[in-house]
């Protein structure tokens, strides 16, 4: 079973951590491009300049044109602001052209990281190649080369837009600053401080999110299994954890995005509203209309939106520029089975990711003869609160060691049979005992030790031989394992895959194959009950005859929903359904009483089994 939820970042990392690890590899970078960096600052003056002029154009407007009855005058500076306007477009086609000299590089630079480490990952662990990691990686670093792009881009532009338009302000008059600059340096010392524990708070609300993912694709990928061996309890509890972790995680996130929201109002609004009630003082310090009108003009179309892109583009870019480049920096962590983080450079046995983790099955002690191994009274069951049932009122006793073959017409009921007796599915009425112990109502490490079940589908693993063939008992000895593995005739397969301690990966095995595996899995198993639920239906007449007659021979009982009549006829007793009759008995005896047990043989004789 794997549906346990770690996402590969479960590892706890810190930004302080990955800004040492990050910061002397980027300030020699930056240093190689010092040209680059002053074409930059250049074209970032002139960006400052035009917003220096916007907010005094208007002013003067105001000033030495409309307000002094000169029209003229105040359309011309107007005009020099609208100008200051328009001037903008070059101004940020250059920017851009200079940005291309910084982000180029950088996404060359790490492109060839990536490509290196997976080469170098391939070489270590030869034949366990991840497909995926180099266009995983490349695509990391488009992320890396966007976020940084963003960053530079709203930084600079915050940084030069901030000093024009403090130099626009001091120029009409130095009292504005006195009002405009406390809220201003407030809200930004707040934002700065939320920087850290927001970048905190957002890695561990992606590793949830990331956990919670993962989880909840084990969970899809292994339904089959997790219904078969009854986990689905202990699933469906640990999805609740990484659910409420990842709603806590997201939670605090949300705190701090309301700290970050104070920020950026203290920060842009705050300034806009004391400029408003500080009017009265200002006039009376001679601050004109016209200086009033351009401090705005400052406030509102230069500083607000320079600062809401800044404090948007750090939380979001710069957070994923962090977690991506954190990527880079430290070697790959994958899970250990108990939840830790163990280094790549630590693979399971064999270089493959151990196998799902079960501890040892309380083993069961042989139950006397007089407890049957299976006993069903009046058992009702079906599907749906007003559906007709599929079995009803059944009686059946199964004598432990015996081997007792189930037929019957397609739909008629054999799997539900088999899932009663394995504990999987509940009665409507009536009880069902497994050597003596009520099935309903027990946890799956009990029905595990009760008994085995294996569906048509056969469960493999990416492990080794002696991962899956152990699964149902981890300390299974090597010459038990090679005994189970020559007894079902699987021996060959084995010795295909380069023995027993050599990898298995799932899509190198036929359906068939698949099925053997889990056939001398479920013969290794201590649990005295087989249930085979057509366990057989990909192998060929003479293998399944072999593993059969291996399983039969297994101390314990055996129970087949047969694929073929020939498994009947091997059976020391069979169970025929009939819609919600059954009749039981030798091969001979129901080829006497039972019509449909005579038309099932002559069918399957007719179709050549
Ligand atoms: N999970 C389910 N929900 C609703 N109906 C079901 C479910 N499983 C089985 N049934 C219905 O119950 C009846 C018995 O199904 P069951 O699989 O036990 O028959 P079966 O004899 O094993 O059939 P087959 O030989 O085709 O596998 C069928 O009508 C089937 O459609």
């Amino acid at each position: 079973m794997t549906a346990t939820g770690r996402g590969p970042t479960a590892e706890p990392r810190s930004e302080s951590g990955t800004l040492r690890r990050v910061g002397p590899p980027a300030r020699r970078f930056l240093a190689a491009r010092r040209t680059v960096l002053a074409r930059l600052a250049a074209w970032s003056l002139v960006e400052s300049a035009q917003t220096f002029l916007v907010g005094y154009g208007v002013a003067q407007a105001v000033d030495r044109g409309f307000l002094a009855g000169d029209t003229r005058t105040g359309l011309g500076w107007l005009g020099v602001a609208a100008l200051a306007v328009v001037l903008g477009a070059p101004v940020i086609r250059g920017v851009f052209a200079e940005l291309a000299g910084l982000t180029e590089p950088l996404r060359d630079r790490l492109v060839r990281r990536a490509v290196d480490q997976s080469m170098a990952r391939a070489l270590a662990r030869p034949g366990d190649g991840d497909r995926a990691a180099v266009s995983r990686l490349t695509n990391q670093v488009e992320i890396v080369r966007d976020s940084f792009a963003g960053l530079v881009l709203t930084l600079r532009s915050f940084v030069f837009t901030a000093a024009g338009a403090l130099a626009g302000l001091f120029s009409l008059d130095p009292a504005l600053l006195v009002v405009v600059l406390p809220p201003l340096a407030g809200g930004l010392t707040l934002f700065l401080l939320t920087l850290r524990p927001m970048a905190a708070a957002q890695r561990r609300a992606l590793n949830a999110d990331e956990a919670l993912g993962d989880h909840a694709t084990r969970a899809r990928g292994g339904l089959r299994d997790i219904t078969a061996c009854g986990t689905q309890a202990e699933t469906a509890r640990s999805g609740a954890r990484l659910i409420a972790d990842a709603a806590a995680t997201s939670r605090v996130l949300a705190r701090w995005a309301a700290v970050r929201t104070l920020a950026l109002g203290v920060a842009g609004q705050l300034p806009v509203l004391l400029l408003l009630v500080a009017v009265p003082w200002l006039r009376g310090r001679g601050v004109t209309t016209g200086a009033l009108l351009g401090a705005f003009t400052y406030l509102a179309q230069a500083l607000l939106p320079a600062l809401h892109t800044l404090m948007t583009a750090i939380g979001a870019a710069g957070t994923r520029l962090l977690v991506v480049l954190d990527r880079f920096t430290v070697p790959e962590a994958r899970p250990s089975p108990d939840g830790a983080a163990q280094p790549a450079a630590l693979p399971g046995r064999a270089g493959l990711p151990r196998p799902p983790v079960r501890s040892p099955l309380p083993r069961i002690p042989a139950p006397s003869q007089r407890v049957p191994a299976v006993e069903l009274r009046a058992v009702t069951v079906g599907y749906g609160a007003r559906a007709e049932p599929v079995l009803d009122a059944l009686d059946l006793r199964v004598e432990e060691g015996e081997h007792l073959a189930v037929v019957g017409p397609s739909g008629i009921g054999k799997s539900t049979l088999a899932r009663l007796i394995a504990g999987t599915c509940a009665p409507w009425s009536g009880v069902v005992r497994v050597t003596g112990r009520t099935v309903a109502g027990r946890g799956a490490a009990e029905l595990a030790a009760l008994r085995v079940l294996v569906p048509q589908q056969a469960y493999v693993f990416t492990g080794t031989v002696r991962d899956n063939l152990a699964y149902l008992r981890p300390d299974a000895a090597t010459s038990d394992i090679e005994a189970a593995v020559r007894d079902l005739g699987a021996a060959p397969l084995v010795e295909r895959l380069g023995g027993i301690d050599a990898p298995l990966r799932p899509d190198d095995l036929s359906q068939g194959e698949r099925q053997l595996i889990v056939l001398a899995r479920a013969h290794l198993s201590t649990a005295r009950l087989l249930l085979l639920d057509e366990a057989t239906c990909h192998l060929d007449a003479a293998s399944e005859a072999r593993a059969e007659e291996a399983l039969a021979r297994r101390p314990g009982t055996l129970l087949v929903v047969a694929h073929r009549m020939s498994s009947a006829v091997r059976a020391d007793r069979i169970l025929v359904l009939d819609g919600v009759r059954a009749a039981h008995g030798t091969h001979r005896e129901l080829l006497e009483r039972s019509s449909l047990y005579r038309d099932l043989m002559g069918h399957w004789s007719r179709t050549g089994g």
